[in-house]
């Protein structure tokens, strides 16, 4: 997670800051929010990016519940595919339990399954552009690679080699990012020295310094964009950027069915596990094996039930979806009633009047208050009531910063409103 700037390049720069966080939806936030990257919406997405034929679609599939064609040659996919998926939730479940709704909504993640990337492909190979362009469309990033071996399903770099691979498709991104940032850099650099009308010469030049310095930080080629230490106004630039390595990437490593069922996940990740520290310190691993999650989708819940406490091995997926979800700064929050329970996705660290905003934008217009009950409080103590009558049950103001979990009832326009909209 991106955290606020230490350093301060200039008193500009800083003021500039200040200005902007009045211009932005930053009010939106609670005040002590580390400054995120990536747009501010609560309808994100996750892609799978990486090499051709290493399991890609086969993931989104079983992840999906989808049927998109997956098969052993490179460039399946051409036009990436969108499919939603449930965010797993124990809080959820049970939430649905105690209140036995005629309604149930969980909360959803987007994925999208992106066609595979080759050497070259920031310079156009492999329809390499187009496939970017698919890369720039998600919010977040499954960086999928390959450490399975057979024989059988061939390689587009003949050999076995994750660490390798990782790399080439490390490079594509950025060489993909430094291409786009050297374009916008000449358009700013032509704007300043020729004054364009609407556009403040002053606000032309701080916006040439920022790309230069994200420039600069890439050139460094340390680490991806969205390593770097960034304030508000870099991140906002960032953002304007559309910069592929400033997405939150989980890798997963894709191991073989026989591996996995040997408890072998963790085996062999220590190379991986190095790379990612060298190059993007802090990024999740996660091993699986695509052919068992595969292999377990197809079967019925019975089946399957029975087949995984045989072979005393899990899925993956609920991590992967859950990491993916996390990656993307979003929390959860419930309304519920004897009409609906609903988990709502919003930002972390988004105020009261705005997760309210997501559910009706007239409920942020109107917002007064917040009725908030904790889960863990609800859990704990079993119904609405008890947690009334252990003080628990808290009227929150517009300020109020939304916490993972909390049940919300919100009052708006003079009127208690439960947001399950019965
Ligand atoms: N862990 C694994 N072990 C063995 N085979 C696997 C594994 N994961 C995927 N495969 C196989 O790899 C082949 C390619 O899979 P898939 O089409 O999902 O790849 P892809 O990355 O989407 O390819 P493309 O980039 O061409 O669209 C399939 O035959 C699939 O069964
Ligand atoms: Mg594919």
């Amino acid at each position: 997670m991106l955290r606020t700037f230490q350093r301060q390049f200039s008193s500009t720069s800083s003021a500039l800051a200040k200005k902007s966080k009045k211009s932005t939806k930053k009010d939106a936030l609670d005040s002590a929010a580390p400054v995120f990257l990536g747009r501010p919406s609560n309808h994100l997405k996750m892609g799978v990016v990486g090499l051709p034929n290493i399991g890609k679609s086969s993931l989104f599939n079983a992840l999906t519940n989808s049927s998109v064609p997956a098969e052993n040659y490179p460039f399946c996919t051409i036009d990436p595919s969108e499919a939603i998926v449930q965010v797993p939730d124990e809080r959820f479940d049970w939430l649905c339990d105690t209140y036995q709704p005629k309604k149930v909504t969980p909360a959803h993640l987007t994925v999208l399954d992106i066609a595979g990337l080759v050497r070259g492909a920031a310079s156009g190979a492999g329809l390499g552009n187009a496939f970017l362009s698919n890369v720039a469309s998600v919010d977040g990033l499954y960086h999928l690679v390959r450490a399975f071996d057979n024989d059988d399903v061939t390689h587009v770099e003949n050999t076995v080699d994750p660490v390798r691979d990782l790399g080439i498709i490390q490079d594509e991104l950025r060489l993909k990012d430094e291409e786009s940032v050297e374009r916008q850099l000449g358009e700013w650099t032509r704007m300043a020295s020729k004054p364009v009308p609407g556009q403040h010469p002053a606000r032309v030049k701080e916006q040439v310094q920022m790309i230069e310095h994200i420039a600069d930080f890439m050139a460094s080629g340390t680490r991806d964009v969205r390593k770097g230490d960034w304030d508000l106004q870099q991140a906002q630039v960032i953002n304007s950027l559309h910069l592929l390595t400033a997405k939150p990437m989980i890798y997963l490593c894709n191991i073989s069915l026989d591996q996995y069922l040997a408890g072998e996940a963790q085996e062999g990740l220590s190379d991986i596990q190095k790379w990612v520290n060298e190059n993007n310190p802090g990024d999740i691993i996660i091993p699986l094996s695509v052919a068992f999650e595969s292999k377990i989708s197809e079967m019925g819940l019975e089946e399957r039930t029975d087949y995984l406490a045989s072979k005393g091995v899990e899925s993956q997926l609920p991590k992967v979806i859950l990491a993916g979800y996390k990656a993307l700064n979003l929390l959860r929050y419930f309304t519920c009633g004897p009409e609906e329970v609903r988990a709502w996705s919003v930002r972390n660290y988004s105020k009261a009047p705005q997760a309210a905003g997501v559910i009706h934008t007239d409920f942020e217009r109107g917002f007064i208050s917040a009725d908030i009950m904790k889960y863990a409080d609800l859990h704990e103590l079993g119904t609405e009531a008890a947690v009334r009558s252990a003080g628990k049950f808290l009227q929150k103001g517009k300020d109020y910063v939304m916490e993972d979990g909390d049940i919300a009832h919100f009052k708006f326009n003079g009127k208690i409103k439960e947001l399950s909209l019965d």
